[in-house]
């Protein structure tokens, strides 16, 4: 399998792309003609800077409008298609894409665009060149991979085929598994994008939203398996036309696309048994079985009013490291770490982002095993060498540069905290609150990243996407979107942030980068939860009363109930008879929060609908300079 991008998937001068789509792993590139002819340099130039970055020109693209059409115009689409042959032959390429005819002045009619390409097909071989057809979802005549394959076959040229564009076939809802008949030799090329699924005009759809597979909706994988099943061996090449993509980092788009190629493939090698597909062997999808720790760094004025809060919350202090300067705090299955080192990962990151939960611990079946298959992802692995006595606990690099970890029940990884911490006896503590576990862990970033870290999550673990959510900051939108397991033993919520005026803007920009925004504990009896808070001192963050209004006429609840929410300042959800209850603690540092919640009936949602509530009554508390200290 040789992988390729097209140049128009990146953004950044041609040079620039070059360097990004080489350095991601990618065998070659397409190039779009568009990008050609704004280069200041002549196709040998170019040619040369393509092979100089060791990639090839899989494809040169798009030759337009080209079958069907009536005289005089079908006349100069062979001299344009001569002029073209001269340019590929300059570039060092062979193959050029032919795009259905989207003219008003095309005739349509199978045997004449058949016609049109068999007389094609013998300029190309007089040339040395192969053009492959592909059926745009919106050709006047032509806009399914199957007619596009039944004018090929009628051609009969060996140096006509066709060219299959997930896009294409499935924005068209088209069944992939029509492919599966055509012979994968006839196949030139395959070029590959996802998308969100949003009603739309295809073609705006197509220019403007396609993605990397596996970030959208479209069943690309499906798509692939029957590409696989066709024998086809060529180049897999990303085609993807966004608006954000081409204004952000060529760099992080192209290591992005070079992820889902090697996911995808590796998704049709564990589901079309008998294909050999060239991808590196690697663990299956991650089961990830919950958060075993949350990890946070902070000085020591600061660790000391998140411990008082801890406390307040029902933690305990429960175990002191060893060697170092780290406190564990635990409740139910809930496991916090404060780590206020002066060296080490955990100081770098409390000196870039100030106090922050920069790690995160992950129960899994094989701790090695998930490493090996993020590695085999792209993803960074993070090593720290061990003090005494330490364990070496496997990790990657996430969101914002923070650590995940990786801890499994068949190893010494199980007893980390017997084997690093002694156990202490907390005389502080104060009433347990009822917390059982971690319900999910918020990661707030810039709104640009939030389909690499989805892309990242699913693709190593075995998670499903919900679609995303827009939530209304006041000051603008943010954009949700949450990633969990089977089980709901693991639960994420990906925030991104259009702008710096939103909470979670604020956030991103006051703690320098992206990060966990909020933890939310589960509890299974919210209201002595919120008792226990009360006898502990610690005031939940106080939300409006008209948003009580609301909830009561929203869900018409017994007047019983909204009081009791009222006066706990308790948030609510109802999807169908399931119910969600929210509490939230005061702000900490630069936006950072607690929230516990209780799930009735099997909810599975996040509240989405509250969180302008939540939003504006963290605003209010909001100081001109800074957050409140609670
Ligand atoms: O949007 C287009 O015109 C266009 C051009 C060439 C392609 O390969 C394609 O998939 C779309
Ligand atoms: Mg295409």
């Amino acid at each position: 399998m040789k992988t390729s991008i097209a140049t128009v998937s990146i953004s950044g001068d041609l040079p620039e792309k070059l360097s990004a789509i080489a350095a991601a792993g990618f065998d070659g590139v397409e190039i779009f003609e568009n990008d050609f002819l704004a280069f200041d340099g002549s196709p040998a130039d170019v040619g040369r800077m393509v092979r100089d970055h060791g990639l090839e020109i899989t494809l040169f693209q798009p030759f337009r409008d080209f079958e069907g059409m009536p005289e005089p115009q079908r006349g100069r689409t062979f001299d344009r298609a001569e002029r073209k042959f001269d340019l590929m032959a300059e570039l060092g390429t062979d193959l050029m894409l032919v795009c259905s005819n989207a003219s008003p002045l095309s005739l349509g009619g199978i045997d004449r665009a058949a016609a049109d390409f068999r007389e094609l097909g013998e300029r190309a071989e007089r040339r040395g060149m192969r053009v492959g057809f592909e059926a745009l979802a919106w050709g006047r005549h032509v806009s399914d991979h199957r007619d596009a394959w039944e004018i090929v076959r009628r051609a009969d040229q060996k140096n006509i085929g066709l060219i299959l564009d997930s896009f294409h076939t499935l924005a068209r809802r088209i069944d992939p598994d029509t492919i599966r008949s055509i012979p994968g030799d006839r196949i030139f090329i395959v070029q590959l994008a996802d998308a969100p699924l949003i009603e739309m005009d295809l073609l705006y759809w197509s220019r403007h939203f396609r993605n990397m597979p596996g970030e959208g909706d479209l069943p690309v994988a499906a798509f692939m398996r029957a590409v696989a099943a066709t024998g086809y061996s060529g180049t897999l090449s990303l085609e993807i036309f966004n608006d954000q993509f081409r204004g952000g980092s060529p760099k992080s788009v192209s290591v992005d696309g070079h992820r889902s190629l090697v996911y995808l493939m590796d998704q049709v090698r564990r589901t079309e048994p008998g294909v050999a597909i060239p991808v590196p062997e690697m663990p299956d999808r991650i089961e990830a079985q919950g958060v075993e720790f949350v990890e946070f760094t902070a000085d020591e004025e600061e660790s000391q009013e998140l411990a008082s809060v801890l406390v307040a919350m029902g933690f305990r202090r429960a175990g002191r490291h060893k060697t170092k300067d780290v406190t564990l705090f635990r409740q139910g299955d809930v496991n916090l770490v404060i780590n206020t080192e002066r060296k080490g990962f955990a100081h770098s990151s409390y000196l870039v982002h100030g106090s922050s939960a920069y790690a995160l611990g992950l129960k899994v079946e094989d701790a090695r095993a998930t490493v090996a298959r993020a590695t085999a992802l792209g993803a960074e692995v993070f090593h720290q060498a061990p003090g005494p006595g330490e364990l070496t606990i496997p990790a990657i690099r996430g969101v914002g540069g923070g650590i995940i970890y990786f801890i499994d029940a068949t190893s010494d990884l199980a007893k980390v905290w017997d084997i690093e911490f002694e156990p202490v006896e907390d005389e502080t503590a104060g009433a347990d609150v009822g917390l059982a576990a971690v319900d999910h862990v918020a990661q707030t970033m810039a709104y640009e990243e939030m389909l690499s870290w989805v892309l990242f999550y699913t693709a190593i673990f075995r998670t499903r996407k919900t679609p995303m959510v827009d939530i209304v900051d006041p000051a603008g939108l943010v954009r949700s979107q949450a990633i969990g397991n089977g089980d709901g033993s693991l639960r994420l919520t990906l925030n991104g942030a259009e702008n710096r005026r939103t909470l979670a803007g604020h956030f991103i920009a006051e703690s320098f980068g992206s990060g966990i925004q909020h933890l939310a504990f589960r509890t299974n009896d919210i209201f002595a939860a919120a008792a226990a808070l009360r006898r502990n001192g610690l005031e939940p963050l106080a939300i409006s009363r008209n948003s009580y209004d609301d909830l009561e006429a929203r869900f018409g609840l017994e007047p019983e109930l909204a009081d009791r929410l009222r006066a706990e300042n308790i948030l609510y959800d109802r999807d169908g008879t399931a119910e969600y209850f929210q509490i939230y603690s005061p702000m900490f540092g630069e936006g950072f929060f607690f929230e516990i919640v209780e799930r009735r009936g099997g909810y599975s949602g996040y509240g989405g609908p509250n969180a302008p509530f939540r939003i504006a009554a963290q605003k209010r508390r909001m100081r001109p300079k800074g957050m409140p200290k609670v």
